[in-house]
Parts: structure tokens; sequence; C-alpha cells
């Protein structure tokens, strides 16, 4: 389809991006010049920890659903089958852990900033580290975010490239220059919104055009695009149950429980219910979007059924080719094209407002103020602003070396996050779950997880292999070390967190690990209390001793059976030991849950 022989857009659709822009600028705008006027970093940056759950909610779902997903999944379902769509068994523990581990503890240490956890729990180089990982895995992913809706809009109608990712970088700096985190969320709720509507409309008019469900169906099943539960356990192989839906917990908890663009979120909630809350709301809507844009998938395919576009449009066809079926469908239909338009930039702006702030935040609290203690907070908030600006003049530099990737751009997002984003997580467990872990280990574990992560996720870049089939089909020879190239990277994100886990733990035991009376009351999680709360409560109480607080250790003579069995008797009545026993029933369910699904 040759974008000049035909008119894509009409007025009508102009007018109605131009309203999502203006409308996105109009809130950024409306939160400059009400309320505290962004005069104090609490604001700008924490939103004055004034929001309810329903906006931080739809905020949350925003964040990490840009036009990645909305391209790249019905990509993804069109050449694949559905598979991917296993990932929503993810989101259960995904969302429930940190719903009950990361944010009680998170919250409750006041933080502005994820990473300062990290120095309350181990030393400032940690926190610097964890800070600059963060940095980088959110500096690229925005460049991917940004370049996918131009780049696949470029390919399909001819729309400007670079005046597209100007206008959207731009548009996205101002509002969230002027209007910080509150202008971030509320954006972000409109955004989703008209992300939603965006792919209903294309479902409905795709369905009705293809010859309504049964006729969809009967395509997408014929043509075997209906994949059944594949409990495969080989780990190269690309998409199974199990790279998704244990593999995704750990994306999952990498994205939901330690990244700074949520966490932010969270901790702008009202109460620690508030942020719970905002948690478990994000699941209904998750799986919504995932619904939505694996169905997407399964309409293109039916509508196609399976001919091959690649002559048309160059090497990443398939998400280009995602643009033009959505042209296919709403040519015609005034409005329609400029909604769906509206709708993949109001996936991407809502992302790159979010990765902006969070950004801006963490360059902030953790790099900066630390040396400028006595910075004034008028000065403060202004450099933050000073700061995403040029975070959003970066990211447009970034977009360009996603021009050079390549990959599928849903690919290229997930192995992202599952390279750095893995390796971050692992950090935070280790700290939270293992009070012995010290900072030698966190930064030796980091460091290796790191290695690791880059050397798988080059090495299958470079053998072309991440997860795929077999290796016969590339023709390389299959030594073991290609073998370890083709884990799926899927499991990047577990293997990489294992790694720092790991070494964390061996680095710290032959350092001398932590002792228990050293680590900061608040930062570890009661694991133990949690695992043993089957026991009844007498037992549970002689065993564990009162759940006192951790700060007054009170000694508790653990019944000598136990004793003997695991702990020298220091620990007994060490404040981690009887802080690790503090725990509600639901946490108890939940963590005995999970050692369960893991054994
Ligand atoms: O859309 C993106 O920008 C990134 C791709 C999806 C990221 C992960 S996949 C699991 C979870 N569900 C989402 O909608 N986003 C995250
Ligand atoms: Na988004």
């Amino acid at each position: 389809m040759d974008p000049s022989d035909q008119k894509l857009f009409t007025v009508v659709d102009f007018v109605i991006f131009g309203v999502l822009l203006a409308a996105s600028l109009g809130i950024g705008l409306y939160h400059a010049l009400s309320g505290g006027r962004q005069r104090t970093t609490q604001e700008f940056l924490m939103a004055d920890r004034s929001m309810k759950c329903l906006p931080v909610s739809l905020s949350l779902i925003a964040s990490f659903q840009s036009a990645v997903a909305i391209i790249g999944v019905p990509a993804e379902i069109y050449t694949h089958g559905t598979q991917y769509w296993f990932i929503g068994c993810a989101y259960i523990l995904g969302l429930l852990i940190p719903a009950h581990v990361f944010i009680p503890i998170l919250y409750r240490l006041r933080l502005s900033s994820a990473y300062q956890y990290l120095e309350l729990r181990f030393s400032k180089p940690v926190r610097i580290c964890g800070t600059l990982t963060f940095i980088f895995q959110m500096v690229i992913y925005m460049g991917v975010c940004v370049y996918t809706p131009a780049f696949a809009l470029n390919a399909v109608t001819g729309f400007e490239l670079w005046g597209t990712v100007l206008a959207t970088g731009l548009v996205c700096t101002l509002y969230t220059t002027i209007g910080g985190l509150k202008a971030v969320i509320w954006t972000d709720v409109f955004q989703t919104l008209v992300m939603f509507a965006g792919q209903l409309a294309v479902i409905v008019v795709g369905v009705q055009k293809t010859g309504g469900v049964s006729e969809v169906w009967r395509k997408v099943w014929e043509g075997n695009r209906i994949s059944a539960l594949d409990l495969n356990p080989d780990p190269t192989e690309r998409h199974t149950f199990w790279t998704l839906g244990v593999g995704g917990v750990f994306l999952m908890l990498s994205l939901y429980g330690v990244n700074q663009a949520q966490v932010q979120r969270y901790l702008s909630a009202r109460t620690e219910k508030d942020a719970v809350r905002s948690c478990y709301m994000v699941f209904p809507s998750l799986q919504l979007a995932l619904a939505l844009s694996c169905v997407m998938g399964l309409v293109m395919f039916a509508c196609y059924c399976g001919e091959d576009h690649s002559s048309k449009l160059g090497t990443a066809s398939r998400d280009a080719m995602v643009i033009s079926f959505v042209m296919d469908m709403l040519q015609g239909l005034p409005g329609l094209p400029g909604l769906f338009i509206a709708c993949l930039f109001s996936a991407a702006l809502s992302t790159i407002s979010s990765a902006f702030n969070s950004l801006a935040t963490v360059t902030m609290e953790d790099l900066i103020k630390p040396h400028f203690p006595a910075m004034t907070e008028a000065r403060a908030t202004l450099l933050s602003k000073a700061l995403a600006m040029s975070y959003g003049l970066l990211c447009l530099a970034m977009a360009y070396l996603t021009h050079l990737m390549g990959d599928s751009v849903l690919q290229v997002a997930l192995k992202i996050f599952g390279m750095v984003g893995g390796p971050i997580l692992g950090l935070f467990c280790l700290g939270i779950f293992f009070p012995w872990a010290n900072s030698t280990g966190a930064l030796a574990g980091l460091g290796a997880g790191l290695a690791v992560a880059f050397w798988v996720g080059i090495g299958s870049i470079v053998t072309r292999s991440s997860g795929t089939k077999s290796r016969a089909q590339h023709g390389v020879a299959c030594f073991p070390t290609v073998r370890f190239y083709s884990l799926s990277y899927m499991w990047y994100s577990a293997f990489n967190c294992s790694t720092v886990i790991l070494i964390g733990l061996i680095i710290s035991f032959l350092t001398g690990p932590m002792k228990a009376e050293d680590v900061t009351p608040g930062t570890v999680y009661p694991l133990l209390g949690k695992l043993l709360c089957f026991l009844p409560e007498r037992h549970k109480k002689k065993l564990c001793g009162v759940t006192p607080q951790v700060q007054t250790v009170r000694s508790r003579a653990a019944p000598r059976i136990v004793k003997l069995l695991v702990f020298p008797n220091n620990f007994w009545d060490s404040p981690t030991f009887l802080f690790f026993t503090r725990g509600t029933s639901t946490e108890c369910i939940l963590v005995s849950g999970v050692v369960a699904f893991a054994l």
C-alpha cells in the first residue's frame, strides 16, 4: 500500500492527535499552576505523597505499557501464536510479592528514591551503583520507546520520522518539566484510557471487516495460532509456560517491585494501604492490556492469514506490519486512524514521562543532594526540572541508537529489562531476604550479575540465538557456549537475579557475614516467620519468640531441638531472627505459596 495513493489521514485524524498532545500539555500546565505550583521537590518528585490508589494504579500500568507492547505484542502473536499470553500467569506473583514484600519495606522507610534503601541496608557505594545501573537501563529503554512509534508510522504512512520523534520528545519533556509527578500520573491516567480505546477500536473494526468473531476464530484456529500450554522444560525454548510464567515473575518483580518509576508511584500514595491497593488494582488492567494486544494480533492474523508482507516493509517488518494492518482496517473511517495514532503516542508518552521523572528523581536524590545538603528547596526543584529536560534531550539521542538494533522491539525491551533490571532485582532481594549479606557481597554480586548478563545478552545477539528453536537453523555447531547463549531471553531476569544473590552470598560469607545487630531495622523481610507460619501460635511464639519491634531485642530461649539444628546461639536472640518472625497470616500464606511453587 503506497501511502501517497490514498488519503490516510483526514483533518479529523490530525485534530484527534492534536487533542492528545494538547490535553497532555494542559494537564501539565494545570499542575504547574495549581497546588503548590511545583515549588518543592516533595511536590515535583513525590506529588506531595497525596495520590489516591486509582490514578496510581492506572499510572503504574502506563509506565511499562508503551508503543512497544501496542505494536510488539500483536506482531508476536501474529508470528508465533498466543504462547506469549501465558505471561499473564506471571502477573499474579509478579504483583502479589511487590504488594506484600517490597511496598511495605520501601514505604515504611519513607524513601524518595528506591536506591536509598541500598544505602540503609548496605552502604553508599552500593546505592550509587544501583542508581547508575537504573539510569543506564531507563535511558536505553526510553530510546526504544520514543523510536518505536515514530519508526512504525514512518514505515507505513510516510510520517516524518525525526519530526515525530522530536514532537513526542518535546511535548513530553515540557509537561514533565513543568508539572512534575502529579502531571505525569494524571497524564498517564488519560493516556491509558486513550490506549485502551485505540486498541479496542482496531479490534472491533478488524473483527467486523474479517467477517465476525466466529470467522476470526476459525481462521486463527486453522492457522494454529492458538498455542496450547507448552510445558517443555528446555530453557532455550523461546516461549514456554516456564519461560513466561516463571521467568516472567522475575521480569515483573524487576519492574513492579524495585524499578524507581513504579516505586515512586507507590511512595506517592497517601497511605501504605493505598499503595498496596493500587498494586492489586494493576492486575485486572494489566490483564486487559495484555488481552487487547493479543486479540489484536489474532485479528491481524485472521485478516492476513499469515501472508508475508516483509517484501513491502523491510527488516523489522512484523512491527511495521501492525501499523499497516491498522491503517488497512481504519482507512475511510474518519477519526479512527487519528485515534490509533493517539493511542500509540499515549503509550509512548506515558512511558517516557515516567522515565524522565524517575531519572530526574534518582539523579537528584541519589547523586546530587547527598553532596549538596545545604542546597535550598527552590534551587533543588529548579535543578530537578533541568534534569528532566536534559534526560528528554538525551532520550532523543538514544532513539537513534535504537535505529541500529534491528530486533523486534518487544524482544529488545524485554532483553533490556532482563539484562539490567534482573541484576538490580537481585541486589534488592539479596538485601531484603538475606540479612547476612554485606555491602562487599552486594557490590560483587551486582558486578557479577551485570557481567554475566551482558556476556549472555551480547553473546546471543552475536550468535543470533536468544531462545531459538534449534541451533541448526543458524548452522552453528552445538557447542555448550552456544547453548549457553541460546538461553531464552525470558530467563534473563531470573538468571541474572540468581547470579547476583549467589555471588553476593558467597562473597558476604567469605568477607564475614553481616552481624544481625548491624542490620538497619526495617530493611529485611521476616522470611522465616512466614515460612513457619503454619505452626500453631504457641509453637511459633516458642520457636520465634514474641514478635517485638526489631529495635528492642528480648532474649528468647529457642527450644533446644531447633537450637541444635540450625543456628548458633546468639542468632536466636538477634534482632534479625526476631524481626524475621514478625508477620501476618496473609503474608505467611503468600510466602509458603511461593516456596511451595518454587519447590
Ligand atoms: O511495553 C513496553 O514498553 C515493554 C514491553 C512489556 C514490558 C513488560 S511485559 C510484562 C509487563 N506487562 C506489561 O504490559 N508491561 C510489562
Ligand atoms: Na506507556
